[in-house]
């Protein structure tokens, strides 16, 4: 029995995502969680003729949400409005996600854990840190989904060069906000960074960073992504589920992790930056993580992001971790 379940499924990316899920044959339960609205949610998608069950739980039943969940995917929160950065979601977001991480826990100790809630730079941290305390904490099962800069990026190349096709994988490292976010172009094949100009490069560069903000204020206060969000996150689940469930091998996507989980090949990195998470490739196993793909060779350009979004990484994480640690 694989079953997967939305907390957080009736929102905005929450339904969008349910839909996508439920039209893979690798879940054969779908268990939507939600302080409103999830059981009319779960009724409409349990008539569409694919393998899996429906079931929607409401505000009083998280346990029976999460009860033996194979994976567990966190959309749960409140999304940005203009003005606002995704640091200024953590007030409210940071206690709706040490929650549901009490809820795996205590439900479904072994289940991967998504995170898609902002600020995810911090949302993860308390993730993990809950687990810890409840002595369950698996590094090779968290993690941030950071799958739309990814997703952003490989579009806005596309729109820029179109002899790239728009399905063209982009390297993303770092984290899930503004500097944090950090597009390696140089690694586009076919030399697509030999043709820009400095100029280009740092308009692209920008639009990467700030992709969410272009949705935020077009939207104009009715919230944040959430079909590209929807998109990402389904195409990064059933990747996970294609590895964890299915047994296939070699499949790589960006994801915002805790480096322990592959401590061969990050351990240099961490003593070098001081960071605990960092968004990198991953090749996913029958376990999750079963690599972070180290850094490939970065330009000058590059390295100057990078050492730009480091320190804000770890205030962000500090920030996460703090929340939890500090009111043991
Ligand atoms: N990782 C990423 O790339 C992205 C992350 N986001 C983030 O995703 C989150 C959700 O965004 P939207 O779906 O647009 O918001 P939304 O407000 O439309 O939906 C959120 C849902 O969470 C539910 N919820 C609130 N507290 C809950 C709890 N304790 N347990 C279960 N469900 C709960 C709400 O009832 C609502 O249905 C936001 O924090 C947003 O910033 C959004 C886009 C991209
Ligand atoms: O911008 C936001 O607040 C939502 C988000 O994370 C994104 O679209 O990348």
């Amino acid at each position: 029995m694989v079953k997967v379940v939305i907390c957080g499924a009736a929102g905005g990316i929450g339904q969008p995502l349910s839909l996508l899920l439920k039209q893979s044959d690798l879940i054969s339960h779908l268990a939507l969680f939600d302080v409103v609205n999830a059981p009319g949610v779960a009724a409409d998608l349990s008539h569409i003729n694919t393998r899996s069950k429906v079931t929607g739980h409401g505000k009083e039943a998280m346990s029976e949400a999460l009860k033996d969940a194979h994976t567990v995917v966190i959309p749960a929160g409140v999304p940005r409005k203009p003005g606002m950065s995704r640091d200024d979601l953590f007030k409210i977001n940071a206690g709706i996600i040490r929650d549901l991480a009490e809820g795996v826990a205590n439900n479904c100790p072994n289940a991967f854990v998504l995170v898609i809630s902002n600020p995810v730079n911090s949302t993860v941290p308390i993730v993990c840190e809950v687990l810890k305390k409840h002595g369950v904490f698996n590094p090779k099962k968290v993690f941030g989904i950071s799958t739309l800069d990814v997703v952003r990026s490989s579009r806005f190349v596309s729109e820029v060069n179109p002899a790239v096709d728009p399905s063209t994988r982009v390297t993303v490292v770092g984290g899930h906000s503004g500097v944090t976010i950090v597009p390696l172009l140089s690694q586009i094949p076919g030399g697509f960074v030999d043709g820009l100009s400095e100029e280009k490069l740092g308009e692209l560069t920008h639009r990467i960073q700030y992709g969410g903000d272009e949705v935020v204020k077009a939207k104009d206060g009715a919230g944040s992504a959430t079909l590209s969000m929807a998109y990402a996150g389904a195409r990064f689940t059933l990747k996970l589920l294609e590895a964890t469930v299915a047994g296939k091998s070699g499949l790589v996507e960006s994801s915002y992790v805790n480096l322990d989980a592959d401590v061969e090949h990050t351990a240099e990195f961490k003593s070098k930056t001081g960071l605990d998470y960092f968004a990198q490739d991953v090749e996913f196993g029958t376990e999750g993580v079963s690599k972070i793909i180290p850094l490939p060779e970065v330009s000058a350009y590059e390295k100057k992001l990078l050492e730009a979004a480091i320190p804000e990484l770890k205030i962000n994480i500090a920030k996460g971790a703090s929340f939890i640690t500090d009111s043991a």
